[in-house]
């Protein structure tokens, strides 16, 4: 025993000791890719715990990849395009950054106790293949890969992208649902009209939305407007509409509990879609971003919003305009990870403990 004790140099140590972590994390199911729960197999993100952050492929959550959303309840997807942005541009590496900061998150929420993964069929489904020359096409290109997503049942959570993708994203939401509540949180209205003689830019989105009748307009909310305007009334289009819009102002140095109280009472009972600007969040806590604008929301308020959605019968979420090339830290997209995340732990049929 002896002889065998003194043979253990400090390598074999270390190599027996991550043997037995290796073993044990074997039987313990949150470092396997899928486990069963309830007697249904659920994939599990590969854990810290036992597979090193730095390494492996960076899907989102560090969750397996596949290519179609078939056999899923939930799925990641990217759409990497900016050609929609009218300032900074950078957005298109957005997919990509929020993969790699996404493996900072685990499997389950200590916030709200949500167990994602023991309630639904996850994954990671890649990126749509955009066209990089031709924003048109690329809105084709959107709308026909969200058909065939929402097709298998399984409900998109977008990692954009800059926000034009909301528009084709919701034409194959709106063809499935129909018309759909809507809850927007954003610096900004996205309802122009032209801008530079175009229609199609992340401007825009909103408006194309309401003229497609893919909106149900009194079920629409708009969280965090703020800024400069090209009018006195920069809100007056969407309040026509029937939208309720809550200008910043209304949220400063407040929770927004009770507002997302009120906002599952406008949604009701209804398909809702729930589209997050990443530029609504204070440039101080989201500085990586193409428009920024002053004086916004805080990280805090930005969770108390998407956790307001729980019980909302989501059929889509997105988080776009994260900008890479300005997020020296990183600390936007590892904030957009976790609001996707939070996305992810308020859709319907989650398990809470
Ligand atoms: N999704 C967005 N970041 N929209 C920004 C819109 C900016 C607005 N079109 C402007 O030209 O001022
Ligand atoms: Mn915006
Ligand atoms: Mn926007």
């Amino acid at each position: 025993m002896l002889s065998l004790w003194r043979n253990l140099n400090l390598t074999n140590f270390f190599s027996l000791r991550q043997t037995v972590a290796l073993c044990s994390a074997r039987r313990d199911p949150r470092s396997n890719p899928n486990r069963t729960c309830s007697g249904k197999r659920f994939n599990v993100p590969t854990s810290a715990e036992f597979v090193a952050r730095v390494s492996g492929i960076p899907t989102m959550a560090k969750l397996p990849f596949q290519e179609t959303a078939d056999g899923l309840d939930a799925a990641f997807v990217g759409v990497p395009i900016d050609t929609g942005t009218s300032n900074r541009p950078g957005a298109r590496f957005g997919p990509r950054q929020i993969r790699v900061e996404s493996a900072m998150l685990r499997a389950y929420n200590s916030g709200t106790r949500a167990a994602p993964y023991e309630s639904l069929m996850v994954a990671d489904i890649g990126d749509v293949n955009v066209n990089m020359y031709d924003l048109k096409d690329t809105c084709k290109r959107i709308r026909t890969a969200y058909r065939k997503i929402l097709a298998t049942g399984c409900i998109p959570l977008t990692i954009g992208g800059d926000h034009t993708i909301s528009y084709p994203i919701l034409q194959a939401v709106a063809e499935k649902h129909g018309p759909v509540g809507l809850v927007h949180v954003d610096a900004h209205a996205d309802t122009g009209d032209v801008i530079l003689g175009d229609k199609i830019g992340h401007g825009t989105p909103f408006r194309r939305c309401v003229e497609e009748g893919l909106l149900d307009c009194k079920r629409v909310v708009q969280i965090g407007l703020r800024g400069t305007g090209y009018s006195a009334d920069s809100y007056e289009w969407s309040r026509a509409q029937g939208f309720r819009v809550v200008q910043v102002e209304e949220c400063w140095f407040k929770s927004l509990a009770p507002l997302m109280a009120e906002v599952r009472a406008q949604m009701g009972s209804g398909p809702v879609y729930l589209s997050f600007d990443i530029d609504a969040l204070d440039p101080g806590f989201a500085p990586g971003t193409g428009t920024p604008e002053i004086a916004g929301l805080t990280a805090i308020q930005g969770v108390e919003i998407i956790r307001g959605c729980r019980g909302l019968k989501l059929v889509g979420c997105d988080l776009v305009e994260v900008s890479p090339p300005y997020d020296t830290t990183g600390n936007t997209a590892l904030t957009g990870a976790n609001l996707l995340f939070e996305m992810l732990c308020v859709l319907p049929k989650i398990k809470y403990y």
